[in-house]
């Protein structure tokens, strides 16, 4: 990689404004409960924040169904208070990058109110129409342009009766997608997001950004995709990672911030996305974006059957997933590093042990494995307190479109409802968005309201007032390790070597540049675990321990041996 990049060395620290704090009582967190919090994340020694949407919108899927890009919800505040927000983070060093949702609007978006009213309307082609199947009733089963599934469950494609056409929506039906091969889309999109850079903002992370450029045909036609398992074929091949997405991000760049001062961050969220194509799009002679999100290690868990088919999770997995992506990006190209967000289930209930005896150390040992890879760390709302998956029951307890939706269309096709919810309950995206836990007080301290999902009861026991302070705390912890990727330059951009790749219990590996090495070994299992069949053993056991989750083990004992969930960095010069 060429000249070193500020974000090479920073952390990022998501919000999910509806979750995180609420400053008026209507049980729905916003702007002003983060501004009341900013101290927080200072101490907590963040670099930038990454705000999930606050744009107007009918929330159907949680604000990624924008219906106005240049302003706030009335629920979350008012451009005012943002303007504030972002000040009192600058304040504090802190940056501000915002969620660019722009492979779809809200159905709601006076866009596509435009579009919908007639076939000739000029913002017709601003989104995606086409007439039924060749021979097929429109709103007939089957009539559909094309056989996609949506991510949310029924077809991607949604009957206008007024208009005679279908528009597509790879997400819920008030998501219709945009029309990316139309240029004035994409304008408008630029002149949005300069608009918000005029505003003070530091950068996007970029909702779906692989899914903007479809595989249209030459006759403009859109093919059907693979029917292996389920009700609809597979389009996913036909709209990730398109036929003209490089174009489109390499313009993007060059329209809103080539020539533009300031310090900026772009991560694409990028479903599917491969190696190969993760290094063209972040090699930064390329100038499209800086880092993606993949999500190779956030489907180690799932079957053939998709999301729903939860499947043990095995370590091994896990660390030739992530080490792929390391030897990947290791030369051109640059990682974001992330065990969990408000899509996934908790870090610590999935790839750590929630149970009493382990939270702590394992959300520690998690901290440490992540923090000290190569990339650029992601820190998800109470993912530093330590907070696990939520005890649901029915379905009365979901909120998320994705899993109501699942849900209905799973038992309405004869599953047992045990079985779904027993799915949902692991994988479900509502574990990560029940309300910050920042007291032991009734609702955490979220809300003097109902909260608008129910807070989880181990909130007595795991909050921020009973951290804060306490330096054997989770929250402890992850000042410790960012704080480490601040001061220690072998950990922003070291070479990175795994090692016992094979075990089953050991996360082990090197970061190394000239004249430091760090040995990371972390004991990620419920049982004890010695680790000397690493290289050099004898001299790193004699290294210095820069940072541990546990005291140093007896003298009786290997000295690298690890407990359950013991993770330790040593340092050698
Ligand atoms: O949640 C997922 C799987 O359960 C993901 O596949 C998710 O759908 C995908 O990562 C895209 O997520 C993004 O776009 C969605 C549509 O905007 C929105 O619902 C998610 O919250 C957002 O992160």
């Amino acid at each position: 990689m060429t000249e070193p990049q500020w974000w090479q060395s920073a952390v990022v620290y998501q919000i999910y404004p509806r979750s995180f704090a609420d400053s008026d009582g209507d049980g729905i967190g916003d702007l002003g409960g983060i501004l009341a919090k900013v101290d927080h994340l200072a101490r907590l020694g963040v670099d930038v924040v990454w705000l999930s949407p606050v744009y107007p919108s009918p929330q159907d899927d949680a604000g990624y169904d924008i219906s106005d890009f240049q302003d706030i919800e009335p629920v979350f505040g008012s451009l005012e208070i943002f303007d504030q927000l972002l000040a009192a983070l600058h304040e504090r060093g802190i940056k501000l990058v915002m969620d660019l949702v722009v492979n779809h609007t809200s159905d709601e978006h006076a866009w596509f109110q435009q579009a919908r009213r007639s076939k000739d309307d000029p913002k017709r082609d601003w989104y995606w129409w086409r007439p039924p199947r060749e021979g097929m009733t429109g709103g007939d089963p089957g009539a559909e342009p094309t056989n996609w599934g949506s991510f949310f469950s029924g077809s991607a494609w949604e009957w206008d009766e007024s208009t005679g056409e279908y528009y597509l929506h790879l997400f819920s039906k008030k998501q219709p997608d945009l029309n990316w091969e139309n240029r004035e889309v994409r304008e408008a999109v630029y002149a949005m997001m300069r608009w918000w850079l005029d505003r003070g903002v530091d950068g996007f992370r970029m909702d779906v950004i692989n899914m903007i450029s479809k595989a249209v045909q030459p006759d403009g036609s859109l093919p059907d995709g693979v029917v292996s398992h389920g009700l609809y074929g597979d389009g996913t091949p036909l709209f990730t990672d398109g036929p003209r997405i490089h174009e489109y991000l390499a313009e993007m760049n060059r329209e809103v911030f080539a020539g533009r001062d300031g310090q900026f961050l772009t991560v694409g969220e990028m479903p599917g996305v491969t190696i190969d194509e993760a290094i063209r799009y972040t090699d930064p002679a390329r100038a499209e974006v800086d880092m993606v999100f993949q999500f190779e290690h956030v489907t180690l868990d799932q079957g053939p059957g998709g999301k729903w088919d939860v499947q043990p999770l095995r370590l091994t997995d896990v660390k030739a997933s992530l080490g792929r992506w390391q030897a990947g990006l290791a030369e051109v190209g640059w990682n974001s590093l992330y065990w969990n967000n408000h899509d996934q289930p908790r870090a610590v209930s999935r790839y750590g042990s929630d149970a009493p005896e382990h939270r702590v150390r394992s959300a520690k040992c998690l901290a440490t494995v992540l923090h000290l890879h190569r990339g650029t760390p992601y820190v998800y709302q109470g993912e530093e307190l330590g907070m696990t998956n939520f005890p649901f029951g029915g379905i009365g307890d979901f909120r998320d479109i994705e899993s109501l939706n699942h849900y209905a269309e799973a038992t309405g096709h004869g599953e047992d409802p045990e079985d779904v919810l027993k799915a949902l309950r692991y994988m479900g995206r509502d574990n990560a968005r029940t309300p910050v836990q920042w007291d032991d007080s009734a609702n955490a301290g979220f809300t003097t309201g109902t909260p608008w999902i129910a807070v989880n009861p181990n909130h007595t026991e795991i909050n921020a007032s009973a951290q804060i302070d306490d330096e054997d705390s989770v929250f402890a912890h992850y000042r410790r390790v960012i704080e480490l990727r601040h001061t220690e330059k072998v950990v922003a951009t070291g070479d990175f070597t795994m090692l016992l790749a094979d075990h089953d219990q050991i996360y082990a590996f090197v970061r190394s540049e000239p004249g430091t090495a760090l040995l990371v070994l972390a004991n990620m299992s419920n049982e004890t675990a010695v680790a000397d069949q690493i290289p050099d053993a004898a001299e790193w056991e004699r290294a210095e321990v820069l940072l541990t989750n546990a005291p140093s083990p007896e003298p009786s004992q290997p000295r690298l041996s690890l407990q359950p969930w013991e993770a330790r960095v040593y340092r050698r010069r």
